[in-house]
């Protein structure tokens, strides 16, 4: 872990202190993905195929989430996992449905001229669940339900295949859980072409969808960011890669929970980054000797490791300081574990979701709080929010006018489109303007 004394650095020394590390898949990561967008586009579900083939060991297939998949499923996992799975389930639908926006109010701004704006679902999502070294099964449900709520026409779910080239059975669960009628078996850039383009495979056909969402590793995250800059490509949610966790704590924290926390990002990608923040050295010091204890005992301790070379921890001054080095770098999340953390939590305005206090793991918000956890990372967090029913949702304004309200209005905007030089926007105003 890279130790970092705040108050030492200048403006330049800070920003470069929060830079995002080069991504150790990056080298040739944007040239693979234009590789099989273009193929994809060409070749449509043939080159679908063989991507899939080469990257996944396994061809694209469609598993219809029926009454006995569930069934089969269930009954592949303990009865306390299905359990689990109902409540993470339940807290989200309960969370995204509270949180589902409303049409406004009309608002009168001149006698007889009312608007409101209206929430209305988008008609197609391309939903992406990470698989490549875990099955994120929790990913399908945060985004599969508040897509589900949101009312959206057509919900598109792609995941890859486990090492055996089939599904985990808590994947098909969690699809039967937000009222998916099928998961496609399919992974990396490939998918994200084939939700972008359109294709047809030999199960099916998969629909261009008018929206892509979902986190990923690198080639993911590329793939969304590059179709969406195509002519008429989809809009994508936001950058949701590799995961970032930044924790704050003061001298009182529980050296065993911040680091548990710190490794509990740290074992998602050798690309994930996670990040300490404290006004105490001698706090750092037991974090990190605890971070040393705990990694040596984690499965996925080889991941975590690669992780944590590029991970960061910084002294500062004090919690004006925290809150400095916390909205500079826009942490897709943010664990404040300190004595008093609302006023903290006030000064915070870019990370994707903060967790106030200890008894508040980062690990209960990826599961089963109830917010979406496909969050922005890479700085995203500056100027975006995580995932919510409005994600999946556009407003339109709606727009009322009496025959009163255009004698008043009408001459005004008449003269305004004179002032622009648009002489039609006029007349169409001078007609309402004469009743
Ligand atoms: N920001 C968020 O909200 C959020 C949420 C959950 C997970 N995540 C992140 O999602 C990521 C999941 O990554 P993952 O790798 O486990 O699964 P993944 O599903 O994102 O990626 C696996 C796919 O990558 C493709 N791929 C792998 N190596 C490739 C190569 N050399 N060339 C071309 N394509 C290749 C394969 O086709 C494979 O199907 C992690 O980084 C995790 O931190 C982020
Ligand atoms: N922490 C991830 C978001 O960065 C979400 C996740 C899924 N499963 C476990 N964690
Ligand atoms: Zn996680």
């Amino acid at each position: 872990m890279k130790r970092i004394d705040w108050s030492s650095l200048d403006a330049a020394g800070k920003t470069a202190a929060l830079a995002r590390p080069a991504q150790r898949t990056a080298g040739d990561v944007t040239e693979v993905v234009r590789t099989i967008l273009d193929d994809v586009r060409q070749r449509g579900g043939a080159a679908v195929t063989d991507w899939c083939l080469k990257l996944d060991k396994a061809p694209p297939r469609r598993i219809a989430i029926t009454p006995e998949a569930v069934a089969d499923a269930r009954n592949a996992l303990p009865p306390g996992d299905v359990r689990a799975l109902r409540m993470a389930s339940d807290n989200v639908r309960v969370f995204h449905q509270a949180t589902r926006p409303e049409d406004t109010p009309f608002v009168e701004t001149t006698p007889g001229v009312r608007s409101k704006l209206a929430w209305r679902p988008i008609a197609s999502a391309g939903l992406y669940i990470p698989g490549g070294t875990a099955p994120l099964f929790s990913s399908l449900l945060m985004l599969a339900i508040p897509a589900g709520v949101a009312g959206v026409g057509q919900r598109v779910a792609v995941t890859p295949p486990n090492k055996e080239g089939g599904i985990h059975p808590a994947m098909i669960l969690a699809a039967a859980e937000a009222e998916l009628d099928a998961i496609w078996l399919m992974g990396g850039a490939q998918a994200i072409a084939a939700l972008t383009f359109g294709v047809e495979l030999e199960d099916g056909v998969i629909p261009a969808c008018d929206k892509l969402f979902g986190p990923g590793n690198a080639y993911v995250a590329e793939a969304k960011k590059q179709a969406s800059a195509l002519p008429g490509g989809p809009a994508v949610d936001m950058p949701a890669g590799p995961s970032e966790l930044m924790v704050i704590v003061d001298r009182d924290a529980a050296p065993e929970i911040a680091a548990a926390d710190l490794l509990s990002q740290a074992e998602h990608d050798a690309d994930a980054q996670v990040l300490l923040v404290s006004t105490s050295r001698a706090t750092i010091d037991y974090i990190l000797s605890e971070v040393e204890v705990q990694v040596a005992t984690l499965p996925r301790e080889a991941i975590a490791r690669a992780s944590l070379n590029e991970a960061r921890a910084i002294l500062v001054r004090d919690l004006d300081a925290a809150a400095e080095v916390a909205n500079l770098y826009g942490p897709e999340h943010l664990a404040i574990q300190i004595d008093d953390p609302e006023p903290l939590v006030d000064s915070i305005k870019a990370a994707g979701a903060v967790f106030v206090g200890r008894f508040a793991a980062e690990t209960l918000g990826d599961y089963a709080a109830g917010p979406s956890h496909v969050l922005p990372t890479d700085g995203g967090a500056r100027t975006l929010g995580g995932v919510t029913t409005a994600s999946f949702m556009t407003t339109m304004s709606v727009q009322l006018v009496t025959e009163a309200g255009a004698r008043q209005l009408a001459p005004i905007a008449a003269r305004l489109a004179r002032m622009e030089g648009l002489e039609a926007h006029a007349r169409a105003a001078d007609l309402r303007a004469e009743g």
